[in-house]
């Protein structure tokens, strides 16, 4: 199917698009995926889908379950019983899982160090990327999704497809300030180098797919990189002209 976006059918605006516009955003851990992606939806007006979030949200469910994470049967069927409920206002983030807010608890760095074992396994995989699929084609305003396998598997016919990177001495440094100083090297090379590598085997998040833009942040600042992608939704899509 074609990338272009559908510009057939506004009556009165026959060049606007009637389908909601989807924003694709992948890279490796520290790039600024979420903090983009965050600003882009609050530019355009747009829902914001963290998916990594959703990935962080069921490993604290397996951990507070005391389910061992290498079970891979019993954590795919504790996911699939599993209630996941994400706020989509970017301005008003929030993760609850079966009843629990999570939001703040899925960033502490015993569920960053766990996060990988739970997002290799298939069966988890395949679960959620059912529920993203189905959250992205809800979202009637259109929705900025960010995590390692948008552009390629979620989202592979979003008219706006970005890989964004940035090179790993900036990632590590970027995590390591927004941790503090007082967090040991090693862990934060945990946090970014060793986890990109274990992701990695289950999602291409280090290459662009055909299509995908990829955008270098490691000397652009925040503002730079969202009036970069923003530049990249077609003119069909434009907020300005469109809502
Ligand atoms: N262009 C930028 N310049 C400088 N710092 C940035 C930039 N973009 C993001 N940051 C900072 O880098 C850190 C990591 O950003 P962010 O959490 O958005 O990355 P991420 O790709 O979503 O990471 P992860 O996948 O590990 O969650 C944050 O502290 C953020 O404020
Ligand atoms: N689409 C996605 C999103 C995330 N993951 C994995 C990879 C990370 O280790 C973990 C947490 O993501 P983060 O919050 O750091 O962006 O979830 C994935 O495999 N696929």
């Amino acid at each position: 199917m074609s990338d272009a976006p559908r510009t057939s059918g506004t009556p009165g605006h026959p060049l606007l698009s009637d389908a909601p516009l989807v924003v694709a955003i992948d890279g490796p851990s520290g790039s600024g995926k979420s903090s983009t992606s965050r600003g882009v939806a609050a530019r355009l007006g747009l829902a914001y889908l963290d998916t990594g979030a959703m990935y962080r949200a069921v490993t604290w469910l397996a951990v507070h379950e005391g389910v061992d994470l290498t079970d891979t049967d019993a954590v795919a069927d504790l996911v699939a019983r599993s209630q996941l409920v994400l706020e989509l206002d970017p301005a008003h983030h929030s993760v609850t899982i079966d009843g629990h807010d999570v939001t703040t608890a899925i960033r502490d760095p015993d569920v960053s160090a766990a996060v990988s074992a739970v997002a290799t396994n298939l069966a988890v995989r395949a679960d959620l990327v059912a529920r993203q699929k189905q959250v992205i084609a809800d979202a009637a305003g259109g929705i900025v999704a960010e995590g390692r396998d948008i552009t390629t598997v979620v989202a592979p016919e979003a008219p706006v497809r970005v890989l964004l990177v940035a090179d790993p001495a900036a990632r590590v440094a970027r995590r390591h300030a927004e941790l503090g100083e007082h967090v040991d090297a090693e862990a934060v090379h945990d946090q970014v180098v060793r986890r990109d590598r274990d992701d990695s085997t289950v999602a291409a998040f280090h290459d662009a797919a055909p299509g995908v833009t990829v955008l270098d942040s490691t000397e652009l600042t925040l503002e730079q990189v969202i009036d970069a992608i923003c530049a990249l939704v077609p003119a069909a899509y434009d907020p300005a002209v469109a809502r």
